[in-house]
């Protein structure tokens, strides 16, 4: 939304002020002028609108409703009656990227990402799954991948429901919504977190001092969002009070790396849509060290993710990651079970 607003308006800019210069150097056809200028931006106005739509974007906003009766207290994720939320003008299905605020520690923090999807099929639909997570698992990557499917429409913007704007409340989050849950070793996961506040902040303390509370007792800082986002029993636990397990799917951020087609797979399985997205849309590329989607077909490029993702991780002492290793391993066990799939991170 912001990306295309952008857009707009720097494009009436430089037309403005190119117009004002024709005026003053042109006095007396300037009524010609104008009216050609006027021609002008109406098809300035129609283009835009044009490209709204064919971003997705001329679909009517969803209505804010607050659903006091299903508020979620500890990670806010809110459900609804299901009532329809959105118009329905580009007809394809729709997936929007967003951060999950971790509501435990106020709000400020994002464990997770999200992304909804929805068919639309013509007609006015809730989107039907949401990705939740989590941050640096691989959730671009997924969207990415399902941007390529023909009935899912991909949103880039995140709308950041969850942790700016959740007090706002929105209805378009369905109790039949299907969840997908981008999980990855959470020992790697913290470090490519830190990985990226480090890039942003370059004073940041260490790593490992930010990850101990007490470096000589070896106790994990817990209250330090990088660490515990990676602890998914417990956040799966309150995804649980609220969704059965069989409206959640976890996809695993290393096998999204290794074998991206079969991950997608079970997504497009999961999500009831045909199979559409197979290994022959992906390549290795050796220079990222990531699977990128092959040039598709009219288009002069492959796509690789930017440069924020698959950034080199700083070198973490081994026994800092032992001791995360360790900090993790029963509440990865308890994943494993509660999930009812080893990830294979121990
Ligand atoms: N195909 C492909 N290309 C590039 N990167 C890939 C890919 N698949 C998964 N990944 C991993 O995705 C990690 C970033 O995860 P997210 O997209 O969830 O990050 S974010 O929370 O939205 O910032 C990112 O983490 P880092 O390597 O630490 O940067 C990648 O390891």
């Amino acid at each position: 939304m912001r990306r295309v607003s952008c857009v707009v308006s720097s494009c009436c800019g430089v037309r403005l002020m190119g117009c004002s210069k024709w005026r003053a150097a042109f006095n007396f056809g300037h009524l010609r002028v104008q009216s050609k200028l006027s021609v002008f931006l109406t098809m300035i106005i129609l283009f835009t609108y044009l490209f709204y739509c064919l971003n997705g974007y001329c679909e009517s906003l969803p209505r804010p409703v607050y659903d006091q009766q299903n508020n979620i207290q500890k990670n806010k994720i809110p459900v609804d009656d299901g009532r329809e939320a959105r118009g329905a003008a580009c007809n394809a299905s729709r997936v929007v990227r967003e951060q999950l605020s971790d509501s435990s520690r106020g709000g400020g923090d994002a464990p997770s990402s999200n992304i909804s999807i929805a068919n639309n099929f013509g007609s006015k639909k809730f989107p039907q799954a949401i990705i939740i997570g989590v941050k640096k698992g691989g959730t671009r990557a997924l969207l990415e991948f399902l941007r390529i499917h023909p009935d899912v429409r991909a949103v880039g913007s995140e709308p950041h429901f969850f942790d700016r704007f959740y007090d706002k409340g929105l209805d378009w989050y369905s109790r039949h919504t299907k969840l997908i849950v981008v999980v990855r070793d959470p020992v790697t996961r913290a470090v490519s977190d830190y990985t990226q506040t480090l890039s942003k902040s370059p004073g940041l303390p260490s790593f490992q001092n930010l990850a101990f509370r007490n470096a000589t007792a070896g106790l994990i800082d817990t209250s330090w969002s990088a660490v515990r986002i990676g602890i998914y029993a417990k956040h799966l636990e309150n995804w649980l009070r609220f969704f059965p397990l069989s409206r959640l799917l976890f996809v695993s951020g290393e096998r999204l790396v290794t074998d991206p087609a079969g991950e997608m797979g079970r997504v497009q399985d999961f999500l009831g849509l045909k199979r559409v997205v197979t290994d022959k849309h992906f390549y290795f590329n050796q220079t990222k060290g990531f699977p990128c989607l092959k040039k598709p077909e009219g288009s002069s490029r492959p796509r690789c993710l930017g440069k924020s993702k698959g950034r080199p991780h700083p070198q973490i002492p081994s026994d800092v990651l032992h001791r995360l290793r360790d900090f993790y391993r029963p509440f990865n066990l308890k994943f494993y079970q509660m999930t009812g799939h080893n990830f294979g991170w121990d």
